[in-house]
């Protein structure tokens, strides 16, 4: 059964000093956990300092985004290669608010994500549709458009590294979270479809998150969940304390998981 990762995307908050804090606090807080993986992703101003504190944990560093190409005149954009000089594994890609805020279009996140590749970084890729486009019953198809678009180009046993956040944008800040049910079935749709397009091991390798109000105390409904392979997490994971309780419990609901 694939590992859960619980995924801490804590946008724009946090200051080096402050980014410092949390780790020094969180580190002890899950030392020894096991059954979930674990990702911090900080600002890009706090990745050199958060990168050594992790060192010899079981916690890894990630990135919120990066650009495509390896170097040049992109005033303000960040190189893949400064990524992993840094040691950082996991970058997201596509976050909807990347999307909605900031206009990348799927052309740009499928150059992202094999951006990421070429480099040896794993994508956690974001897709999600809109409230309006829920209540249109089009949920299916954007999401299924999206992964489609992103994942052009790409061979089956990249894909089976990959790992897909499924974050309704509805759900994203709001307090509204999906229910399991709803998200599994999501989930559920993009695993079948990556088998249709890159077979069964990739399907069976990739991990699917959920995203959208996670909180300690309903993680463990999409954890159970076969098909949901963890979370990304972006209010909750701003506290040492409540991140640690949020990834135990995480781990705990996942050992329940059908192997
Ligand atoms: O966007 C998210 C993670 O990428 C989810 O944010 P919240 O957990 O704050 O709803």
């Amino acid at each position: 059964m694939r590992t859960p990762l619980i995924a801490a995307n804590w946008k724009m908050h946090k200051t080096v000093a402050e980014a410092r804090s949390f780790v020094e606090a969180f580190l002890p807080a899950v030392r020894g956990l096991e059954g979930a993986d674990i990702a911090l992703c900080p600002p890009f101003t706090a990745l050199a300092a958060v990168g050594p504190l992790l060192a010899g944990s079981a916690v890894a560093l990630g990135a919120q985004d990066l650009y495509h190409e390896d170097r040049g005149a992109f005033t303000g954009e960040i190189a893949p290669g400064m990524l992993t000089e840094l040691g950082v594994r996991y970058v997201i890609v596509g976050h909807s608010e990347r999307r909605t805020l900031f206009g990348e279009t799927d052309e740009l996140v499928r150059a992202k994500v094999a951006a990421a590749f070429r480099h040896g970084l794993t994508p956690i890729l974001c897709v999600g549709e809109q409230l309006a486009e829920r209540e249109a019953g089009r949920t299916e198809a954007v999401v299924t458009r999206q992964v489609e678009a992103a994942l052009t180009g790409l061979e089956a046993a990249q894909v089976e590294r990959l790992v897909i956040a499924y974050e309704p944008v509805w759900a994203i800040g709001t307090g509204r979270a999906a229910t399991a049910a709803d998200a599994g079935a999501v989930c559920r749709l993009i695993r079948d479809r990556i088998r249709a397009a890159f077979g069964d091991r990739a399907a069976r390798g990739l991990r699917i998150q959920y995203g959208g109000s996670v909180k300690a105390d309903n993680i463990a409904d999409f954890a159970r969940d076969p098909d949901i392979d963890g979370a990304l997490v972006g209010g909750a994971s701003l506290d040492p304390q409540g991140f640690a309780a949020l990834v135990r419990a995480a781990a705990e609901a996942a050992r329940g998981r059908r192997a």
